[in-house]
């Protein structure tokens, strides 16, 4: 449905050009929910918003549907856009209009008319479960329901494809969930195809369907979520899944992980940091007191995580595994023998 092919976007920055996006392809089939995440400065943004236009691509092409996004004339590309409904983290209401009115705005813009638009809003607000609160400003409503009125707004002009930047980045966790949740179902029951970017592994993890990872413009890796998450080939990757254990870590506990893993480096430790994952049979396997057994280690479970990923159980565990390098070694060959992907985590956390 959207391909995206050879793209690269140069900005004239103050201090010479900027490669924001350089020689990026991804196809995005209809109907799914494709992630793309990656650090500040990444060229997330910059490259979501080539997919309509706000940033016409230096170099490449952008199909959706078939038709060439970076060839139509400004008429065909006003039409085209309203294809693509899109949501932004600071949520961009006007603040002078009602939830109601901010909602219709899109549709007034479109030139439809009155009896038309009140059609098509109630529904909308009903979707987003906004009806109470349809008469309120901005001012008067949470940051989540103004995520919902954005989402709302996009999807006003019946939209093939939404576009989010960041949507719930400015949004507690809870908040953030249940916008996830609204997302999914939107997906389900309207078939939307969605393009999110965040720079939260969280988000990825709980709504997509595949995903694709940016670095320095260019992207690193993609594929679907539980490949990726189980079997991160990029270091880039590797650190934003340690981000998540570093984050939940509570901080002294951080801290001194970190002072064994320096003192590892220096060749005067012997911990180590693994993160294992399973996914079906490994997780009901005695794997860890069998290699305590084994190799004569001593482990200590920093953080564990049972998720579901695309309907399966995915299992994490990060652990610190205390032992003599060549017993490591030979535990680490033990786990991946049954199948737990192992990845040491000292140089991420
Ligand atoms: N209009 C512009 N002019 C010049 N440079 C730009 C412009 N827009 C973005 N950049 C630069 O392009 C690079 C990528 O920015 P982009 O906003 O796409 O990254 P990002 O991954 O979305 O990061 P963030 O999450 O911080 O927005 C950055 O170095 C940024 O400074």
């Amino acid at each position: 449905m959207i391909q995206i092919e050879h793209v690269s976007q140069r900005f004239a920055g103050a201090e010479g050009p900027v490669d924001a996006v350089r020689d990026v392809s991804l196809q995005i089939a209809r109907g799914e929910i494709f992630g793309i995440i990656g650090r500040s400065g990444a060229g997330k943004s910059t490259l979501v918003r080539t997919l309509n236009m706000l940033n016409r691509p230096s170099e490449g092409r952008i199909l959706i549907d078939g038709r060439d996004m970076t060839a139509l004339d400004a008429d065909a590309l006003r039409a085209a856009r309203r294809e693509i409904g899109m949501i932004f983290q600071h949520f961009n209401l006007l603040s002078s209009r009602t939830v109601r009115q901010n909602v219709a705005l899109p549709l007034e813009l479109a030139g439809m008319a009155r009896a038309d638009i009140d059609k098509r809003v109630g529904p909308l607000l009903e979707l987003v479960g906004l009806t109470e609160q349809q008469h309120r400003y901005p001012a008067q409503i949470s940051g989540g329901q103004k995520q919902r009125v954005g989402i709302a707004r996009a999807l006003a002009n019946q939209p093939k494809v939404l576009l989010s930047d960041e949507a719930t980045s400015a949004l507690d966790p809870e908040t953030t969930r249940s916008i996830l949740e609204l997302l999914r179902r939107i997906n389900r029951e309207l078939g939307l195809t969605i393009v999110l970017i965040t720079h939260q592994m969280e988000v990825i993890k709980a709504v997509c369907d595949r995903m694709a990872v940016m670095d320095a413009g260019r992207v690193i890796e993609h594929g679907g979520v539980i490949d990726v998450f189980r079997e991160p080939q990029h270091e880039v990757t590797r650190a934003l899944i340690g981000d998540v254990i570093s984050q939940e870590l509570p901080r002294g506990v951080l801290e001194r992980v970190r002072a064994k893993l320096a003192q590892t480096r220096a060749g005067a430790g012997r911990d180590h940091l693994f993160r294992f994952a399973f996914t079906g049979a490994g997780v009901d396997q005695p794997l860890l007191s069998d290699a305590v057994r084994r190799f004569g280690l001593d482990f200590n479970i920093l953080h564990g995580q049972i998720d579901e990923i695309q309907g399966q159980a995915f299992g994490s565990l990060a652990v610190l595994a205390s032992g003599e390098p060549a017993d490591i070694a030979e535990a680490v060959q033990f786990f991946r023998s049954h199948g737990v992907v192992v990845e040491e985590l000292n140089h991420v956390i």
